[in-house]
This record gives structure tokens, sequence and C-alpha cells, in this order.
């Protein structure tokens, strides 16, 4: 596939970036179409221990068999997103992720049904002996005695853990006609009665069902949830299986309750270490495995590497991540409302950062009109990334802008804007530093995009984008004359020119667009002129 000479750190690239994206763990071709496709787009598949230089990847493709440690990430100096292609994120230490400004995201839906059905087809094979009748024939034998089964209708299934795999297994075991008896902590009972399935703490499920099937993810309540204790009250001849994570149901306590014939059967797709070669629990006639390949089919392979593709492609793109677990999820259509205003706040905070380079105590965002209904917590994340990009050596984005902020004892807050001049929406950002405040107030127009519609107490109206000049002076006749032929010795040629003043003859600003970026030189030899009294340059 994908296997190109790899490039050079794209920090390195400027404006027209290259990615170097690596996917160490086996992906469907056809998924990773929008990243083999993008031009900007250089993909390189191999293990991580076969790279030689694991520095110059800007994104980390992943399913379960790569661990994505501390370690891993500190030799990956450029990384800016890890991307599980499935849903569990137990190989990835998120806390570490997080304190680097990595972003996660995993493909929680594509998975599903594949999952779901796989679970099926164990708890269908327990109940009829599939794999040992199989097992049997293939060694020549005709053994019509030794496997015996039991029928799945009238009985009860007890699911732990009804997410979205639980929510679709009860769905195919009804249509068994077995009865659906559930637990799972976090699931609200008005979500349970319009999935038509009866709730129990976790004794009763323990209690009362013939088989138990575990969909929890991994975490440290549910690390030997089916231990030792748990087991034990379950019926006698109950079946267990697990095909979530190795580690729900304890290995140790599994093989004890299957030697003393408690319980009946078990069947296993994941497993406390993989992969899992030799593994004691299948020298057990009644317990059977496979080599964890729920969501190894066509179609769920082809969802989750399409879906995280898509999402790096448009992370890398500088869009907020869809399916992030280290920053809060979004719907896709809150995504899609809230994208064009994402880029606008981050934007803004980029423009302030330029514009303010002293230090600064506080960061106040308001916001008005449609915007305000949204979840606007995501935009302010955006203006902090945006500001603090410019100012700390590590990467920021919007998993660890707060907590740089913080740490740098920058006090933000969001505030309802209630004027909106006009506009259906207002955002409005003020910058507080030492002995100098700053403001700025951009709104999204439809079919237009984002635009700066306020500088301080200025009326403007820019694209913010490309290369821009700021300048605050006297509004007295020849000053752009001026202005235009400083520029014009320098020979950087303006594109479009923004003049915002309050009353004739008081104080007025210009934004500039100009066809290069402008020197240090040009903005200082700016003041020279009399009535410029500041100029600073914005790269955006
Ligand atoms: N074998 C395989 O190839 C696959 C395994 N998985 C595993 O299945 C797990 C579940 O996947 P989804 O249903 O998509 O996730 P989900 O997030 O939709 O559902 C997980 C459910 O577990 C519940 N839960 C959390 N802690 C619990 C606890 N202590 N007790 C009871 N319930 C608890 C949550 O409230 C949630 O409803 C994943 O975390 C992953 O580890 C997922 C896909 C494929
Ligand atoms: O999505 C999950 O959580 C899975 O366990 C699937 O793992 P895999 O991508 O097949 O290695």
């Amino acid at each position: 596939m994908i296997q190109q000479p790899v490039l050079e750190q794209t920090q390195q690239k400027g404006k027209s970036q290259l990615y170097n994206i690596l996917v160490a763990d086996s992906m469907s071709k056809e998924g990773l179409a929008p990243l083999l496709s993008n031009e900007n787009v250089n993909c390189v598949e191999k293990k991580v221990d076969e790279v030689e230089d694991l520095s110059v990847y800007d994104a980390l493709l992943v399913r379960s068999a790569t661990t994505v440690t501390p370690e891993l990430m500190d030799q990956m100096k450029n990384l800016k997103i890890i991307a599980r292609a499935g849903v569990g994120v137990d190989n990835i230490d998120i806390d570490a992720a997080t304190k680097r400004g990595i972003v996660v995201v995993n493909a929680p839906e594509g998975n599903t049904i594949s999952t779901a059905e796989h679970t099926f087809a164990m708890i269908m094979s327990l109940a009829r002996k599939v794999p040992q009748a199989t097992m049997s024939i293939k060694n020549g034998e005709w053994n019509r005695k030794g496997f015996q089964g039991t029928e799945l209708r009238g009985k009860t299934l007890g699911i732990v853990g009804f997410g979205r795999i639980g929510t679709e297994l009860s769905k195919r075991a009804k249509g068994f006609e077995m009865s659906v008896l559930v637990f799972d902590p976090y699931l609200p009972t008005s979500r349970a009665e319009e999935l038509g399935v009866t709730t129990a703490d976790l004794d009763e499920l323990l209690s009362k069902a013939d088989i138990i099937t575990v969909h929890t993810p991994l975490t440290k309540d549910t690390k030997g949830l089916l231990g030792m204790e748990n087991i034990a009250k379950t019926k006698k001849g109950v079946y267990l299986i697990n095909c979530a994570r190795g580690g729900i149901i304890d290995e140790e306590a599994l093989e004890h309750y299957i030697e003393n014939g408690h319980v009946a059967g078990a069947a296993l797709d994941v497993y406390e270490e993989e992969p899992a070669t030799n593994h004691k629990l299948l020298a057990h006639e009644q317990v059977i495995g496979t080599p964890h390949i729920a969501a190894s089919t066509k179609e769920a392979q082809l969802n989750v590497a399409a879906q995280v593709s898509e999402e790096v492609v448009n992370f890398l793109d500088g869009l907020p991540a869809l399916n992030s677990i280290n920053l809060p999820t979004m719907s896709k259509e809150l995504y899609e409302t809230i994208r064009p205003y994402y880029e606008l706040t981050k934007k803004m905070g980029d423009i302030l950062s330029q514009v303010m380079k002293t230090p600064v105590q506080e960061i106040d965002v308001q916001y008005g009109g449609e915007v305000a209904d949204l979840d606007t917590s995501v935009l302010t994340r955006a203006l902090m990334a945006g500001f603090l990009s410019h100012r700390v050596d590590a990467p920021v984005n919007d998993v660890n802008a707060s907590l740089i902020a913080k740490e740098r004892g920058i006090i933000f807050g969001e505030k309802y804007l209630t004027n909106t001049v006009g506009y259906s929406n207002l955002i409005k950002a003020t910058v507080q530093g030492e002995g100098r405040t700053f403001t700025i107030q951009g709104t999204f127009v439809k079919e237009y995009g984002p635009r700066i519609v306020r500088i301080n107490d200025f009326n403007v109206d820019f694209y913010p984008t490309g290369h821009l000049i700021y300048i605050q002076h006297s509004d007295k006749p020849g000053v752009i004359g001026k202005m235009g032929q400083l520029l014009g010795e320098h020979n950087v040629n303006i594109a479009t020119m923004q003049v915002g003043r309050q009353q004739e003859g008081g104080d007025a600003i210009m934004m500039l667009a100009v066809d290069k970026e402008v020197t240090d030189e040009v903005v200082k030899d700016l003041t020279s002129i009399e009535e410029i009294t500041y100029s600073d340059k914005i790269e955006l």
C-alpha cells in the first residue's frame, strides 16, 4: 500500500503542510482511502518497532495489537493524534496522551454489529457445542451422544454493560425468545424502558441468568468483575462469555469454576494477555475461544478505518475531533453546526496572541445569538489553543489548552453576549494583559465564512487568513499614502485594506492583507511614520 519514503518533519514544511501518518496495525485499505488519496498525507504501514525514526509522525493509527505507552509517545515527538480503529482504548495511556497534548480518538460505532453478532455466535456455539462437535468429526469420530446441547428459547441472558454492543445483542437475544436481564450502573432507567429490557443489580443478574456476557470497557472497576466471589453467585451450570476485554472475567477464577463444574462452559474472544497462544483455559473441553476476532469482519474493518481516517484528516486540517476520548464528544449534527465557529474562534485566539505580546492575565469570551445555544466550551478551548500555541514550546491543542492556561495562571471564562449588533451570531474575545486590553469580535456569515467585524472600538470586516498587518494610527490625511509608499519600498504588495475610525481626526486602525509575510524590520519601520502609534504582523 502506502509505502512511500518518509518525509521530513512537518513542522519544517511551513503552510503547505505534509503529514506523516503511521498505520501500526493492520487496517482496511479501502477504509483508509481518505488518507491514501490525500495529497497532503504520507501514509506508512509498519509496526512501531519496525520504524527507524518515530519522531516524524503526526498521527498514529492502531487497533488493539499496538500498546501506546508514554515511552512510545516520547519517541513520537511530533505526534498530535492517536486514532484507535475500534472501540477499546485500554491499550493507550490516555493520561499520558492528554499531558502531551495528543488527542485520542476512536471509532465507537463501526464494529458494534460485528461484535454483537460474534457474541451471539459464541452463545450459540456454547449452547450447541458446535466447536467441540466440529473438532470431533474432523478427528474422524461420529459421536451423536457426546454433544447434547440446550435450547436458548426461554433462557435468561444476563448482559453486564449495556452500551452499544450490549444493546444490539439484546435485540438478537429477543429474536431467539430469550429473556434479557441487564446490569449497567450508568444506564438511565428511561433508556432501559425505551429498549424494553429488564434491569437488575449485579447480584440479581448473577443469580438469575443462564448465560452471562460482559460488554463493559476494561477499567479499574470492571477488572475482575466476574472473579471468585461473583462467579460463586451464579447458577450452577451457567455459561460465561467474554467478547469485551481480557480480565473482566478473571481467568484464574474462571478456571477454578470450570474445573469444579460450577460453570458449564465459557467462550472467550479476549484474554488477559494477548496474543494468547496455548492458553491454559482453552485446554478445557468446556472452554471455546477465538483469537480476538469479534470485530474482524469486512464491514466492521471498513467502517472503523474509514471513520478514523476521516477523523485524522479533519483533525490535521485544524477541525475539532468528533470522537475524542480525552475531550467531550459531540454528535455528528453538533459537530457540523459548531465547525465554522470552531475555525473562527481558533483564528481569533491566534490573532489575539500575535497582537498581545505581553503577559496575559485573563481571557474572556462572550457568545451571542445562534452560537450561544451551542456547547461553547468547545469553542473556548479552540480559542485558548489558538492563543497559547504562540506562547508555549509544547504542542497545544484543545486537549491540553485549559491545563496549560491554568498552569500559566491565565484565567479564562465564558459569558453570554446580549447585544449582537445585528449579526445572527457574534463572538467577542477580550484579553487583559499588563497595562493593555485587546478585544476582537467575529461572526460566521453563512456561505461567506468567518469574518472579524470589530477590533477594540473599531468596526472592520475581514477574512481572518493569510499575511496581515495591523496598524493603529491617527486619522490624518496622508497616512495611508505614507504607509503605502513604505510598504512599496519594501516590495510588499497590499492585497486588501480595511480602515476603521471612530471619528474624523481621532484614533483609527488599519488591517492590511499583504501578499507575503513581512519582516520584523517592516513592522518596525511602519512605526517611524509619525501618525502610526502601533503596528504588528499577524500570520494566520
Ligand atoms: N472483542 C472485540 O473485538 C471487541 C471488543 N470490544 C469491547 O467491548 C467494550 C464495549 O463496547 P461498546 O458496547 O461499544 O461500548 P459502550 O461504551 O457503548 O458500552 C459500554 C457500557 O459499559 C457500561 N459500564 C461501564 N462500567 C461498567 C461497570 N462497572 N459495570 C457495568 N457496566 C459498566 C457503560 O455504562 C456502557 O453502557 C469495549 O470497551 C471494548 O473493550 C468492542 C469492540 C470489539
Ligand atoms: O474495538 C475493540 O475494542 C476491539 O477489541 C477490536 O479490536 P481489533 O481492532 O480487532 O484489534
